[in-house]
């Protein structure tokens, strides 16, 4: 495969990819803008938080998989990406812990005032008298937004300091996740209106997505305690950044930050934010995955997608249907010879039945095979028959894909 990367991977992911006989190209100052011109030719993309717009995907004439080499995959145009059928696959959990460090570095640091305190001893004053009034966190309330992979690191931390965690209760929640929860004792509430009034500090771990953009405005700010402290390792425009403005001054709130809704893509840049600067802010470069462990888990997480890509496998993949959206599920055991699954799908196609997914595992020995065919329509009463009839087809059963039939 020829793989373009438009941010630098750490570890040693090119050279990994170059044994296995890939070709990579490494342009690590490429912006979104340089994207579509560069993209042809490349069937693998790989990015940081360098963006994807849709213009790429038009542009493209073989890419087949984008990687992001992290969590969010906010800065990908994922349904571009699908409309051209790219596979986009992240890393989830990755850099979790580096990230539930950094969480934890900015709680600390804006408690403890280590940020003013070092730059006071920087300037030669010894200011012990006003470094002496923190709050302390043993005991303290901690509310979790998100509880994925981050949101759960942070728990783990922030129960070893003896704060009590919550966070809201989500009917769809895994059994892992749920266990995990249970085993770290974090509390369940219904509403946010129940939890942020409670909380000495909410914390954001939420991917960006329409449902989440501008979580943070006013009204979400209004009810948190006076004197609380709102940490966002997430992303930037889970906030609205004026109305946080605003509360930093007349509600007494501290933030700690590592994203901004308009902070720059690039690795270094002139930049300045009233948010960044202001003096109730302890706040980072988005550098929550930036720990030599988390960089190195993510660059052998590279080579793991392009070597489960190359033998079929849609690994991580964001942008695929999470469900099935068939109505049945054809299950076809048949001789593995040539041109059986041919004549199959052929008999699909003549009943107009659209095929949603499809698997054809091999039986050990390798003589014969079985294949479950998705399909989205009604499935005629003969096709079954039909079916069971072609040549070295040993058997053929239906179920309809809610389990009705
Ligand atoms: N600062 C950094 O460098 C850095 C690094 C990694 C990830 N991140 C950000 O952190 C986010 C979370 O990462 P993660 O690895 O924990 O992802 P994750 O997918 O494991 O966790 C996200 C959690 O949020 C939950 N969720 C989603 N929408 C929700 C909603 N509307 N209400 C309640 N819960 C909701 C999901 O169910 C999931 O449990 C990423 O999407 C990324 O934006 C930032
Ligand atoms: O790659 C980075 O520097 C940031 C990654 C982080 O935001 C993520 O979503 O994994």
């Amino acid at each position: 495969m020829r793989v373009l990367f438009a941010d630098a991977v750490g570890g040693s992911t090119v050279t990994d990819l170059e044994a296995r006989g890939h070709t990579c190209v490494v342009d690590a100052a490429l912006q979104a803008g340089d994207l579509a011109d560069r993209v042809a030719g490349f069937d693998a993309l790989v990015v940081r938080s360098t963006r994807v717009p849709a213009a790429v995907f038009e542009a493209a004439d073989r890419l087949a998989l984008v990687i992001r080499a992290g969590a969010g995959t906010n800065t990908i145009d994922t349904e571009a990406a699908a409309a051209r059928g790219v596979l986009v696959a992240n890393l989830p959990g990755r850099n979790a812990a580096a990230v539930a460090e950094l969480t934890m570095g900015l709680l600390l640091a804006i408690d403890r005032r280590i940020v003013d305190g070092t730059v006071d001893l920087r300037a030669g004053r010894w200011e012990k008298k006003t470094y002496s009034a923190a709050r302390g966190l043993l005991g303290s309330t901690m509310g979790i937004l998100g509880l994925g992979a981050i949101g759960l690191e942070v728990a783990q931390r922030a129960r070893a300091f003896g704060i009590d965690v919550r966070t809201l209760a989500k009917p769809d929640r895994s059994a892992d996740v749920a266990a995990r929860a249970e085993e770290l004792r974090i509390g369940m509430v219904d509403s946010l209106d129940e939890l942020l009034p409670a909380c000495d500090v909410v914390s954001l771990h939420l991917p960006s997505t329409a449902g989440t953009t501008g979580l943070v405005d006013e009204a979400f700010l209004a009810r948190m305690r006076p004197g609380a402290v709102l940490l966002n390792t997430s992303r930037g425009d889970l906030v609205d950044e004026q109305a946080l403005l605003r509360a930093l001054d007349e509600h007494d709130l501290r933030a700690g930050l590592d994203v901004y809704a308009d902070e720059p893509g690039a690795g270094s840049a002139a930049w300045t934010s009233p948010l960044a600067q202001h003096p109730r802010v302890v706040g980072t470069h988005h550098i929550g995955a930036s720990t030599q462990q988390a960089q190195d888990a993510i660059a052998a997480g590279v080579v793991e997608l392009v070597d489960a890509f190359v033998q079929g496998e849609a690994r991580n993949c964001v942008n695929l249907t999470p469900s099935r959206i068939g109505s049945a599920t054809l299950t076809v055991r048949h001789l593995d010879r040539v041109g059986v699954l041919a004549h199959v799908l052929d008999r699909l196609s003549r009943a107009s039945l659209n095929v949603e997914h499809m698997e054809n595992r091999v039986f050990r020995g390798g003589g014969a095979a079985v294949a479950t065919i998705d399909v989205a329509g009604s499935v005629p009463e003969d096709l079954l028959a039909d079916l069971g009839g072609l040549p070295d087809v040993l058997g053929v059963s239906a179920t309809s894909i809610d389990g009705a039939g």
